[in-house]
């Protein structure tokens, strides 16, 4: 995708490009069948990338040109190489660039009109995130395909049979049983299984030995080759503009509600279209969003939504901010700059996708410490709390439970609430809450974590860890998995000055009042499940992130390493608290 591309002035505008996800055999081809049959004047070009069954999918896409009826496509590029564990996010940039020379070719030879939309069917075990950062990537290193071409919808098909038994179960599938989740083809699986018999062999003999023979080894090879379906299905989801709850015909009026309810906690801006065999109308999903859907939001736009939905509308911060109003059409990279900024000119080249990691991004996170800020601390156990709902008139603002508000849909008792906290986590406590959430490893199984996260689908959102006073890390837990990610450092990092001028409201949106020390560090976790309107549960998961806060007496002495200055202070802190325990979770 490296491909220079004639730009001029009188360039055409940039082709949007339709993206269609989903899980394997939920119906995809049959879309994008459908879009091409339907699509009237559009010249559409396509990007097939079906793993398994890739020739069969760009046979049935092409059709017989001659049929006007019949599902043709104005172009086409297979994509033989893609899965899920590699992402192929570039093999689609380079398709999409294949593409787009190919429609130069023709109007240059024949004066052919150059396609009016690009049409990507993704392999059912795609997720969409890395797509979309691919796309993203590419916009911000300034390729030139990306004045050509634009990433604007995001549909995902979901296949109402299987779709609440893949979320519900956590199944995980093993190599053995969908090798094309793991590998591109045989030659891919023999080189990974040499590298890593080669990892073992270089253990220290010690190590090695003890590996093989215990639960570990299996355990950490096995989670490493292992990936949840239900992840795939809920990313899925959740990164999209429009879902399509196909095959309707072949469940009961009451699933697809279910379906419906699950969905929209997921994904509260996605339209949900319900169908059978994916008969819906080709406006309502090419190209429908105009720049302005999912395909340009981060990880923290993502958050943003999801929080304001788990709220219901009436989202409070204990410093009273209201996030409620969250403008759909404000969506920028910029705001989301933890993890992704868009400012071309400060791209430092070691960007780690994979990490959303701040080095990437140099001159705007890696800035020298605002020792005023910290110079002082304040206690927050005056501030009125300002939610007319909250009945706790005892607890304090900057430690103590966040309370939270729940909301349920209509059908299905599938509800979410959110989990806010002033006040950093002490890793090893958190450790021991993760390991109660629900997992295909046998060592987690407690009986309390059955009872208490057993109807848990989702948890997402940002944490605040003892271990670093700088770090924005992002924990998910999905199905069996579950992952902590940094996404950057706090906004509390950088100086006000350097904050970017669109972004500044909802940055400071985000920050304790009055309280620098805290800033815009936080817990802000949303639940989502089954009967998670019901207060017991509710408190007593509130009631055992508490314990994972700091206590006073921990606190006064995290504050007090801060207050010796910055490089010392991440030392001292990460030996004081150290994360093992997460960072093996994160693996
Ligand atoms: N009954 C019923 N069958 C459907 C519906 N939609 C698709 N199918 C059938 O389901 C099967 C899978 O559909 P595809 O469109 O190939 O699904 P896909 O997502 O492209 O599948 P992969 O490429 O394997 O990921 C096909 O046999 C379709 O005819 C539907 O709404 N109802």
């Amino acid at each position: 995708f490296s491909a220079s591309f004639p730009t001029s002035s009188t360039s055409p505008p940039p082709i949007p490009v339709t993206l269609i996800s989903g899980f394997l055999g939920s119906g995809k081809t049959t879309l994008l069948q459908r879009i091409l049959t339907n699509k009237e004047s559009r010249r559409v070009g396509v990007v097939v990338n079906d793993v398994a069954e890739v020739n069969v999918d760009a046979k049935l896409v092409k059709g017989p040109s001659s049929d006007p009826s019949s599902a043709s496509a104005d172009g086409l590029v297979e994509l033989e190489n893609g899965c899920a564990c590699c992402s192929a996010s570039d093999e689609f940039l380079n398709s999409v660039s294949q593409l787009v020379t190919l429609s130069d070719l023709r109007s240059q030879s024949s004066d052919e009109p150059s396609f009016s939309d690009i049409v990507v069917e993704a392999s059912g075990v795609s997720d969409p995130v890395g797509i979309r950062q691919a796309f993203q990537d590419a916009e911000m290193y300034g390729m030139p395909l990306m004045e050509r071409v634009r990433l604007d919808t995001l549909v995902t098909v979901v296949d109402c049979t299987t779709f609440l038994k893949h979320v519900k179960k956590a199944t995980r599938v093993s190599e053995d049983e969908t090798p094309e989740m793991f590998f591109r083809d045989d030659e891919d699986r023999q080189r990974k299984k040499d590298d890593m018999s080669k990892w073992l062999d270089d253990l220290p003999e010690k190590l090695r030995e003890a590996l093989q023979a215990g639960d570990a080894a299996s355990s950490a090879l096995s989670a490493s080759s292992s990936k949840a379906v239900c992840e795939l299905c809920v990313s899925q989801v959740e990164t999209s503009d429009i879902i399509l709850l196909n095959k309707a015909d072949l469940v009961d009026e009451s699933e697809v509600q279910r379906i419906k309810s699950l969905v929209k906690v997921l994904n509260p801006r996605g339209k949900v279209i319900v169908c059978e065999r994916a008969l819906v109308d080709v406006a309502d999903v090419l190209a429908v969003m105009g720049g302005d859907g999912v395909a340009i939001c981060g990880v923290v736009d993502d958050h943003k939504d999801f929080v304001a939905a788990a709220t219901d509308g009436h989202d409070h911060d204990h410093a009273g901010h209201d996030h409620a109003d969250h403008d759909h059409a404000s969506h920028d990279h910029s705001h989301a700059s933890h993890d992704h900024s868009h400012d071309k000119s400060s791209h430092d080249h070691s960007h780690d996708k994979s990490s959303h990691d701040h080095s990437h991004d140099k001159s705007s996170h890696d800035h020298s410490h605002d020792e005023s800020s910290h110079s002082h601390s304040h206690d927050h156990s005056e501030t009125v709390c300002e939610d007319p709902g909250c009945t706790d008139p005892t607890h304090s603002h900057d430690h103590s439970h966040s309370h939270s508000h729940s909301h349920q849909f209509g059908h299905g008792a599938i509800s979410s609430f959110v989990y806010r906290a002033r006040r950093p986590f002490q890793p090893a406590r958190l450790a021991s809450v993760i390991d109660l959430l629900p997992s295909s490893s046998p060592q987690s199984s407690s009986a309390s974590s059955n009872h208490l996260f057993k109807n848990l689908l989702r948890a997402k959102g940002f944490t605040w860890m003892a271990s670093s006073h700088k770090s924005a890390y992002y924990a998910a837990f999905a199905g069996a998995a579950f992952e902590m990610t940094c996404l950057g450092r706090w906004w509390s990092c950088l100086e006000r000055e350097r904050w970017p001028e669109e972004a500044v409201e909802a940055i400071q949106s985000d920050f304790l009042e009055d309280d620098s020390f805290v800033g815009d560090r936080r817990n802000e976790i949303v639940f989502i499940g089954e009967g998670f309107d019901d207060d017991e549960t509710k408190n007593a998961i509130v009631t055992l992130l508490d314990e994972c806060l700091l206590d006073d007496e921990e606190y006064l002495k995290y504050k007090s390493a801060v207050d010796e200055g910055e490089e010392e202070a991440e030392e001292k802190l990460s030996a004081n608290y150290p994360n093992e325990k997460i960072r093996i979770q994160m693996l």
